[in-house]
């Protein structure tokens, strides 16, 4: 079962509030999943989103990566998982995510490559206790997501060939589902994921602006 602290859900107040003081106002935080097959560019353009306005970013997979090389109980289980390019159970993941969550003072959330199935779904609404504003979906060819893995240079167990074409498998057969679910309800942007990262900026930041806009 999970520690006590990550049983707190939604909202919860910050941590500062224990070295005293006046207790904060709950705040709910604003929350922005951003989904995509492997490659499409989600890392890139969450590095532009925190850049231009100030969220913070949430990697499932750096979490997960994070967790894997520290002296961690599901270490192996972590390992193994991302060398076949499955998914890790929603509840190590969820509780890498809240333990980010709480420990930021941001308020404004990306979290990326999340969910990846109806069970991180699920998991992430039952343990945390809160939905997405608005989710963003890079949408890219599978032979685009091929050739950028395979030239991307930072070592990843699962930067190869093999690994790759079980993660597009996933993708299509748990994510995609998710990414239905969200359109049905409304809250998601499809982003076209082909062209220079400038230009694939340039069709996100008006979501964000007007989500900035909104909040005034
Ligand atoms: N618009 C683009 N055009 C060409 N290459 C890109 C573009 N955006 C990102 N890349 C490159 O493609 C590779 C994959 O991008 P990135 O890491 O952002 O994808 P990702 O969706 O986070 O992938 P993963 O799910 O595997 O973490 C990186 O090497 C990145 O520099
Ligand atoms: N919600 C998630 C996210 C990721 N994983 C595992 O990590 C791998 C790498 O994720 P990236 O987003 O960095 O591509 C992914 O293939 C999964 O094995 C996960 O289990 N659950
Ligand atoms: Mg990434």
């Amino acid at each position: 079962s999970l520690p006590q602290r990550f049983t707190t859900g939604f909202p919860f107040h910050a941590p500062f509030q224990e070295k005293g003081g006046i207790p904060p106002k709950q705040v709910a935080p604003l929350i922005t999943f951003v989904l995509g097959g492997p490659g499409s560019g989600k890392g890139t353009q969450c590095a532009k989103i925190v850049e231009t306005f100030g969220f913070k970013h949430l990697s499932a997979g750096d979490l997960l990566r994070r967790e894997m090389i520290s002296d961690s109980e599901y270490g192996s289980t972590i390992l193994d998982t991302i060398s076949e390019g499955k998914i890790v159970p929603s509840e190590v993941t969820v509780k890498l995510i809240l333990r980010e969550m709480e420990g930021s003072d941001n308020q404004k959330f990306l979290i990326d490559g999340f969910p990846r199935s109806e069970e991180n779904r699920a998991a992430f609404e039952q343990i945390i206790g809160a939905e997405p504003r608005f989710v963003l979906f890079f949408d890219c060819p599978e032979e685009e997501m091929v050739k950028r893995v395979l030239s991307r240079n930072e070592g990843r167990i699962d930067d190869n060939i093999d690994t790759m074409r079980n993660r597009l498998k996933v993708f299509e057969a748990l994510n995609l589902p998710v990414i239905d679910y969200y359109s049905k309800k409304g809250k998601l942007y499809r982003i076209n994921a082909v062209g220079t990262v400038d230009e694939i900026f340039e069709q996100v930041r008006p979501i964000f602006e007007a989500c900035e806009h909104e909040a005034k």
